[in-house]
């Protein structure tokens, strides 16, 4: 039963899939998509949903996703080990995966009431408010490197601002799916308020060109979420909102303490196995004695990452990349930057067959006058080394994306004029570009994202502000505009 539609589990009706636990191959999961016609059902059935779950009080919905919370708590070891099953992330992160789930309802109730909260001012013979309604039917699109939490960002500012949803997961993810909506029905949530309609690509294009849903919530690759804002393109009445990629930039200038800086590196290029969309890509380091001392602690410490399978009893730093696939694919993108003048440093291996398993790589791409501008999703990062600060920064802006940034420096100054020049919509000092904060606004400029960031600022998209001016009763004013009497 692999769907689930105004309550109710159902069987697919569409094609059959399989999600596959990533360190040894063997199988996760398995089940039919949702065929158009079940997508219809689920649309339908959320639509059903609507009106009474938007009238009830923002209270009564938390009530009801507080009890998720509860549930979450209660689960939270079985649903970290069915996401690292599915993902290959190591069980220690995993868990803090569902931790993030736990947090995000919290941070989200008081994101309601901060940026959609009740506002009242004062106008002549009465009172302007301000206030906001849900859109309706929103979709939910989920990735699969965070495929409880970055759904679960979406779908709780979703609920708790009176939408009902009907989520699409990552079709690699789909039993990470199917745990987190059973704990949704065991909290008690009414019949139709999220929908899961599981399935690969015909399913997507089912629920994001359906004219039944109001808007959609895209977290995912750049080049889906370009299709769906051509697909959305003359249709100015449905919300989107797309968090992307990156090609994220980590400069080094002045650093005192090299393990210091050696430790945000690794934190940023190298954790969920370069799988986050807040990975640093592209490290810049300058060149001469300094740098080099860094560099050589670097190649050291890449070298010593702690590579294994995610329930392993000494727990690695770096599980699997998601799938075979990927593994060759970031084999192939070392190849190809080797192949345009890249100097290997540290060499990403496809560790065994049949999985995706693979050893972290560090390449130093210096040479390379045309480096692609391209998001590799796992554990390569490239190496720039420069002898201009000014220059540095610009090669760093140099890219179609605009997610996260950041300097290692000592230096206030360094940072105050980094900061002003850097473009992404996450930029940290002194720290790593991953693990942002969800009581932060998250996303990107560029093509990583449309203006409408998630975490905090999900509230603002959940929601469309009305505005409204009251009297108690109608009354004539005492002094009539001219050329009107009564
Ligand atoms: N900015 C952000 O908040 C984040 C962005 N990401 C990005 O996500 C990507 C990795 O996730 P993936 O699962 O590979 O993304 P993806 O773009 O392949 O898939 C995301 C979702 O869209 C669906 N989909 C794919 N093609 C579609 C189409 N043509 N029409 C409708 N639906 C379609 C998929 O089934 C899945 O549910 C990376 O690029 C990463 O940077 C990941 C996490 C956070
Ligand atoms: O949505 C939130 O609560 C904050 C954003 C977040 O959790 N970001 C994580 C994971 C997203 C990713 O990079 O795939 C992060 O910045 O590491």
């Amino acid at each position: 039963m692999s769907l689930f539609i105004n309550g109710q589990w159902l069987a697919g009706e569409g094609p059959a899939f399989q999600s596959l636990n990533p360190a040894d191959g063997s199988l996760a999961w398995e089940g039919r998509g949702a065929s158009p016609a079940q997508v219809d059902a689920a649309v339908a059935a959320a639509r059903q949903a609507f009106v009474a779950w938007a009238d009830k009080s923002v209270e009564e919905r938390l009530a009801i996703i507080n009890a998720f919370g509860e549930q979450l708590k209660a689960n939270k070891e079985a649903l970290a080990r069915t996401i690292a099953e599915e993902t290959g992330k190591p069980f220690w992160e995993t868990q803090t995966e569902v931790a993030a789930m736990i947090g995000k309802i919290a941070i989200s109730s008081r994101a309601y009431e901060e940026r959609t909260g009740l506002v009242e001012n004062d106008v002549a013979g009465g009172r302007a408010f301000i206030r906001h309604k849900p859109h309706g039917v929103v979709a939910v699109f989920g990735p699969y490197n965070f495929p409880g939490h970055l759904p679960n960002g979406h779908m709780v500012p979703a609920l708790i601002s009176g939408n009902v949803v009907v989520f699409k997961p990552s079709e690699l993810t789909p039993k990470t799916a199917e745990h987190t909506l059973k704990l949704w029905e065991a909290a008690g949530l009414p019949a139709g308020v999220i929908n899961l309609v599981q399935g690969e690509l015909e399913t997507g294009k089912a629920l994001a060109g359906h004219a039944g849903i109001d808007g959609l919530f895209f977290t995912g690759s750049s080049n889906t979420g370009q299709l769906l804002h051509k697909q959305f393109g003359g249709r100015p009445e449905k919300i989107l909102a797309l968090e992307m990629g990156g090609n994220n930039p980590l400069l080094v200038r002045d650093v005192a303490d090299i393990k210091g800086a050696v430790h945000e590196i690794l934190q940023s290029g190298y954790i969920s196995t370069g799988q986050r969309c807040t990975c640093a890509r592209r490290l810049f380091v300058p060149k001469g004695a300094k740098g080099d001392e860094l560099v050589n602690a670097l190649v050291t410490a890449v070298k010593a990452i702690k590579v294994g399978g995610q329930f392993d009893e000494e727990q690695p730093f770096m599980g699997p990349l998601i799938s075979e696939k990927a593994a060759l694919g970031m084999v192939a993108a070392q190849d190809k930057l080797k192949a345009l003048g890249g100097e290997v440093l540290v060499e990403l291996k496809h560790l065994q067959t049949g999985t995706g398993r693979v050893s972290p790589g560090l390449i130093d791409v210096t040479a390379i006058s045309d480096l692609p501008d391209e998001e590799y999703f796992g554990p390569l990062v490239q190496l720039i080394r420069y002898d201009d600060f000014d220059a540095a920064i610009e090669q760093a802006n140099n890219t179609r994306y605009g997610l996260s940034a950041g300097l290692l420096s000592d230096s206030r100054d360094d940072w105050d004029y980094f900061f002003r020049r850097i473009r992404a919509g996450i930029v940290n000092w002194n720290k790593q570009t991953t693990g942002a904060s969800g009581a932060a606004p998250f996303g990107g400029v560029g093509a990583s994202g449309n203006h409408r960031p998630s975490a905090y600022y999900a509230a603002d998209y959940c929601a469309y502000p009305v505005a409204s001016v009251e009297a108690e009763a109608v009354s004539a004013p005492a002094s009539l505009a001219p050329g009107l009497s009564l």
